[in-house]
């Protein structure tokens, strides 16, 4: 499968002199999910920072689509999208607008943009308030207007940082399978979360940051066993226990 995500050997932080990232080094190809999981602190957000273009990397690159910011800044830049823990609003448009402008920003094609939107609105259950201003709207629904824009836009790379705290139990679900569907159609997501049993079942990888290093990555298999965990069983919070504290529960 094609790599949509390339973190080689980065090294970064928010200080020259003191690195918050060692040597990341990962990728993702299309149709994976890969569940990116540590403790506060751990480095996670610093590293999607870097893959956003917010942080330029000391050491090492990170190229989307096999081209680095400094490269092509237009195609890198547009080939993700990225749905923040915090949403991200303009208070002066609405729902609607919102969307409208995502699809700009993407160069969605009208009729694509009218039966995607229509459709996500219906899923997320945001038709009533598709006229509302940002301003207006709850937390969680401000969240599902940034991941309907990420949907709309339909890049070959999602990065998703905590997506569960904001959103009910349908809008959870209604996300878990547009990802699901985003995936089979062959685009690439890393998803930041500490919900462990959800990254477990949806996730096809797994990338474990401890203290700004990877401390494991792979399949279920391939982080039970770096968590010295023998057995195919034990889940990927009993890995991740062992992984980060060095023992058992
Ligand atoms: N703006 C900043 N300036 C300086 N240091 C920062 C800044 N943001 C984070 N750090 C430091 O970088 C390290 C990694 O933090 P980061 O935010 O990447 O962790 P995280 O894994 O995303 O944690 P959480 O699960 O709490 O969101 C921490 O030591 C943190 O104190």
């Amino acid at each position: 499968m094609e790599t949509i995500l390339r973190v080689s050997q980065l090294t970064g932080g928010y200080t020259p002199r003191r690195p918050v990232l060692h040597g990341i080094d990962f990728e993702l190809r299309a149709g994976e999910m890969v569940g990116l999981i540590g403790l506060n602190g751990a480095g996670k957000s610093t590293t999607i920072k870097h893959i956003l273009g917010l942080m330029h990397p000391h050491e090492g690159d990170v190229k989307v689509a096999g081209v680095s910011l400094q490269e092509s800044p237009q195609q890198y830049r547009s080939a993700f999208a990225y749905v923040p823990e915090t949403p991200v609003l303009f208070d002066e448009l609405t729902v609607e607008e919102h969307l409208r402008l995502s699809a700009m920003a993407y160069q969605v094609p009208e009729e694509q943009y009218e039966q995607s939107a229509a459709s996500l609105l219906e899923q997320y259950q945001m038709v009533p308030k598709r006229k509302a201003f940002a301003s207006h709207l709850s937390k969680g629904m401000k969240q599902k207007v940034m991941i309907m824009s990420a949907l709309l836009a339909a890049p070959p790379l999602y990065i998703i940082d905590e997506p569960f705290l904001g959103l009910d139990p349908l809008g959870i679900r209604s996300l878990l399978d547009q990802l699901v569907e985003v995936k089979r159609r062959g685009a690439a997501i890393l998803m930041s979360s500490h919900i462990l049993s959800t990254v477990e079942t949806y996730c096809d990888r797994f990338i474990v940051m401890h203290q700004g290093r990877i401390a494991a990555q792979g399949d279920l298999d391939a982080i039970r066993s770096a968590a010295g965990m023998e057995q195919r069983s034990g889940s990927l919070e009993d890995a991740f226990y062992r992984l980060v504290t060095g023992g058992d529960r």
